[in-house]
């Protein structure tokens, strides 16, 4: 059911299909919130690496990981089961390593080439965002170049961030949520899943900013290794007058048995300081 609503979208060819893709981002995106992005030259490889480095770092010992704590006035850093949820009035019971550039980074010692390779998979993320944000602005009548430069990772007013996640094993989890539901306060997100780690629901169909998913239907979205989740979050649904939907999203483990441990990339876009927030309509 969560494939028939989650168009999957690929990016192949992109300078020659250019057209007919922006055609299918913006179905997706003004009906579901949510599509999957396929051939958008990120390896399989490449992937597994990321996460070989992210299982590394969440494997340390807490006064290691430690050594970067998270910062409430830049939300970078490591946080552990510390994010307090609106929508349950609980802490996902997760622990997160948020980065941007120019933020602190885990040393060498600690987990070899994390600099590096996250870098370097920050790059990527930060094409394919700059390829779908394209399409989006010519799609809402905006300049071309407008959302990718308002989002333009390598500028230094730029919020967007890498967020690392680990969901530990879990016991009947009953009562508690590995991610409240919640929309995403930025632009564009691109996450990365692993085969078999489960756990991921969607609610698409948002019609309005105000409703809260309260008593709306969520559908679970198998995880897979290759293709990224992507969702359009507040900031794109108000820079495109609301023609976009920010929809909201929830991790849950398994009420009742064993859920295995879940881990999970998150490439938020976040915007720049100095942009101002509107769409073609001014509102
Ligand atoms: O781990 C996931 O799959 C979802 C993470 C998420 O929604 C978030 O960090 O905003
Ligand atoms: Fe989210």
């Amino acid at each position: 059911m969560a494939e028939r609503i989650v168009p999957e979208i690929s990016l192949k060819d992109f300078g020659n299909r250019r057209e007919e893709i922006t055609k299918q981002l913006l179905e997706a995106a003004e009906y579901a919130g949510f599509f999957t992005l396929v051939d958008h030259g990120i390896s399989e490889e490449e992937i597994e690496s990321q996460f070989a480095i992210s299982k590394s770092y969440f494997g340390l010992p807490a006064d290691v990981k430690g050594k970067i704590p998270h910062d409430t006035k830049t939300n970078n850093g490591w946080e552990y089961k510390a994010q307090l949820r609106a929508s349950t009035g609980t802490c996902d019971q997760k622990e997160s390593l948020w980065l941007r550039r120019n933020s602190q980074w885990p040393s060498d010692e600690d987990v070899p080439g994390f600099r590096e390779t996250t870098e370097s998979f920050m790059a990527k993320c930060a094409e394919i965002s700059a390829q779908v944000l394209s399409c989006f602005a010519v799609a809402l009548g905006l300049p071309e170049d407008h959302l990718r430069v308002a989002n333009d990772p390598t500028q230094p007013d730029c919020l967007t961030q890498l967020r690392l996640i680990h969901y530990p094993a879990s016991e009947n989890a009953v009562g508690s949520w590995r991610a409240g539901s919640h929309t995403d306060i930025g632009c564009l997100t691109l996450l990365f899943q692993r085969d078999g780690e489960d756990g991921l629901e969607i609610c698409p169909g948002r019609e309005t900013h105000s409703s809260f998913a309260m008593g709306d239907t969520f559908t679970p979205l198998p995880a897979k290794t290759g293709p990224i989740v992507v969702n359009i979050g507040d900031m794109l649904m108000a820079w495109s007058d609301d023609r976009l939907k920010s929809n909201f999203h929830r991790v849950r483990a398994k009420d009742v048995g064993t859920s295995p441990a879940r881990y999970s990339i998150a490439y938020f876009n976040q915007g720049r300081r100095d942009f101002v927030l509107q769409g073609p309509k001014k509102k």
